[in-house]
């Protein structure tokens, strides 16, 4: 039962499990931490079974069903770490846009953004506090129910994956009509970023406030765009975001990890690795040697197995994890998939890559 101590963000329990924060933060660890991108998810069976016939937004705005749903993951398997239930489109339904989550489809916008004109129908000043409310109140009551067992990750979108969804209306293969935009209408299209870093800024802030104890910043579409786009389109946003949340941490004595993760933007490593993220997540095309060499030491890295690895036997998973411990070495490494988890994916093999990351980094780090 919900109790009224358990809405406030402070008398948090005592975290017994830092390994996560200290691997983020490049100090040494007894074993490589692990936590799987979509963890709570349809892959495991108690999951499906609390979501099942409620409306996917109706459940990111009840903190119970988070919170529950959060938890569910960490009750299977010895993660890490947790990350709270939620989504990356709360964001623009808080600039008061309209996005529904259709059965069999993904995430639908009924009116997306087609002119710059549009962009008029988004609020011009977002009161974060009162819009994403419920994610803050999620938060808090995860921290104290989660015992103090694991740090949480709050999250974000990243404004051109934020962006390219306002505009496609939801999923695309070619994203041309967000693409366009950025060739048509740049000056636009830099106003809508800004706009959404603004947003951002505060979620995230709020997030921290709640309890978050660590952010992770999703730019899910940068594979969409060239070095070129990316370096006007994306990059200058990632690295204020980092810069000001930091800036107001540090302000109130507080230091909270950023985790960025570009998938499909290894042309982008070595700027992202120097955009005041202490953590850079990978994707599963990069090779973990050369992302060390490109990235030389500077920050941890996270990944990056691809996540079909799940589909091999168990013995197969523990070599591949075994290799992909070899290519990143134990310090200043996150375990994690290149991606999220599929609802097809059989829960015991995540146990399995849990406990490959787990026992075989152990010994490692051993025989150091
Ligand atoms: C692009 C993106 C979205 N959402 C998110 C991203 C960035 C990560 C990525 O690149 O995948 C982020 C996200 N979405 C969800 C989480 C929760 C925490 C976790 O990772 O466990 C997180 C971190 C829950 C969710 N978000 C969603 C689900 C599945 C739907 C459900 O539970 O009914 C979950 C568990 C829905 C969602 N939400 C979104 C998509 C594309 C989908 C899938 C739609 C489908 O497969 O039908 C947008």
């Amino acid at each position: 039962m919900e109790t009224d101590r358990d809405c406030y963000p402070k008398d948090f329990p005592q975290l017994q499990n830092d390994t996560f924060l200290r691997a983020a933060r490049g100090e040494e660890t007894e074993h490589v931490p692990v936590w799987c991108m979509r963890q709570a998810g349809r892959y495991l069976p108690e999951f499906r079974e609390s979501r099942a016939g409620k409306d996917f937004f109706e459940t990111c705005q009840t903190p119970a069903a988070c919170c529950e749903l959060t938890l569910q993951p960490l009750r299977r398997f010895p993660f890490d770490a947790a990350i709270i239930f939620s989504d990356i489109l709360v964001v623009p339904q808080a600039m008061g846009m309209d996005v529904q989550m259709v059965a069999g489809k993904g995430p639908t916008f009924p009116e997306p953004l087609k002119e710059p004109e549009d962009l008029q129908r988004l609020r011009v000043k977002v009161d974060v506090g009162k819009e994403l409310g419920y994610v803050f109140k999620a938060i808090t009551l995860t921290r104290h129910k989660i015992e103090g067992k694991v740090p949480l990750i709050g999250f974000t979108g990243a404004p051109w994956t934020l962006m390219s969804y306002m505009i496609e209306g939801g999923g695309s293969n070619t994203h041309s009509k967000a693409k366009r935009w950025l060739y048509r209408h740049p000056e636009a299209s830099h106003m809508l970023l800004r706009m959404l870093t603004d947003v951002i800024v505060e979620y995230l802030l709020g997030q921290v406030a709640a309890g978050a104890q660590a952010l992770q910043v999703f730019e899910s579409h940068a594979g969409i765009l060239g070095p070129v786009e990316f370096k006007e389109f994306a990059l200058p946003y990632l690295r204020d975001i980092a810069r000001r949340v930091k800036d107001k941490l540090k302000e109130a004595g507080q230091d909270v990890p950023m985790i960025v993760f570009a998938k499909d933007g290894h042309y982008a490593l070595e700027d992202l690795s120097q955009s005041h993220y202490e953590v850079v997540g990978l994707d599963w095309t990069i090779d973990p040697q050369s992302a060390r060499e490109r990235t030389g030491g500077k920050v941890s890295l996270q990944g990056n197995m691809d996540p079909c690895a799940l589909y091999a036997p168990k013995e197969r998973i523990s070599d591949i994890v075994k290799k992909m411990l070899e290519g990143f070495g134990t310090r200043a490494y996150i375990a994690n998939l290149g991606h999220g988890l599929y609802p097809d994916m059989d829960p015991e093999s995540v146990g399995a890559f849990v406990e490959a990351v787990h026992t075989h980094s152990r010994q490692m780090i051993k025989q150091k």
